[in-house]
């Protein structure tokens, strides 16, 4: 089973690695793919370049095994959209092997208005990972993707290629990447929050001053 973990990553931190370290291991995936969005299709546009957040990306997972950077959507122009991203990766793995796309519960909230949501669970399983602050519980929009599908095991992810949810424990790291740019803009320090090697990209790079 193949893990993806899209995100904004602006900048990546502690609330997206350990988590990710959690399902690589508490699924057995054989890798997560953090695959960090081109052009935003449901928020404002992120603060730092693709390319920087890519390189951020790439010195905290560097030595990680079982952790890869994909700059799909990086390298695909308009709207990075999640279901275009599932499609590429099908042609790429094939129909069968189980993909399981990792999304934090206050991204879940969000899925019925994502693009093409019943598309998305045609070509992934979703495994929704508790975050801080986050309700789990669906709400009346949720429940028409959740009815039949939830699941507690993933031995039952690994039996089907997609179609199944699965909510995840995973290490509560109460970290946005909000809270690491506001630090920065007023001049406190970080550190903790995320590596120290992204750190020093963000300082030489003068960003999110
Ligand atoms: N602390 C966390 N715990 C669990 N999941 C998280 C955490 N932070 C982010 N995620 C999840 O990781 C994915 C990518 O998140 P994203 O890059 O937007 O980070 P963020 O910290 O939420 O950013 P921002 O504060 O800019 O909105 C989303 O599915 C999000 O729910
Ligand atoms: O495809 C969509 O319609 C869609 C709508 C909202 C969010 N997403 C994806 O969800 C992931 C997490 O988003 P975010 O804002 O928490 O970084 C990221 O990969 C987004 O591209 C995708």
């Amino acid at each position: 089973m193949i893990g993806i973990l899209g995100g904004t990553f602006d900048p990546i931190h502690f609330g997206h690695l350990r988590p990710a370290l959690d399902c690589l291991q508490a699924l057995g995936l054989d890798e997560v793919r953090f695959v960090p969005l081109n052009v935003a299709v449901h928020r404002a546009p992120p603060v730092a370049s693709s390319i920087l957040r890519l390189a951020m990306l790439e010195a905290a997972i560097a030595g990680q095994p079982g952790f890869v950077a994909d700059p799909r959507e990086i390298e695909r122009p308009g709207g990075s959209y999640t279901y275009d991203t599932l499609i590429s990766l099908r042609a790429e793995l094939g129909r069968d092997r189980p993909l399981c796309l990792l999304i934090g519960a206050d991204a879940f909230a969000g899925f019925p208005g994502w693009h093409r949501p019943a598309d998305i669970l045609d070509l992934a399983h979703l495994v929704v990972m508790r975050r801080p602050g986050a309700s789990v519980a669906p709400d009346p929009a949720l429940q028409a993707f959740c009815t039949g599908r939830i699941r507690d095991r993933a031995d039952d992810l690994a039996e089907m290629p997609a179609g199944r949810i699965l909510f995840q424990d995973v290490t509560q790291i109460d970290v946005s990447a909000t809270r690491v740019r506001a630090l920065i803009r007023q001049g406190l320090s970080p550190r903790w929050l995320l590596p120290d090697t992204v750190i020093a990209i963000i300082a030489a790079e003068g960003l999110y001053r």
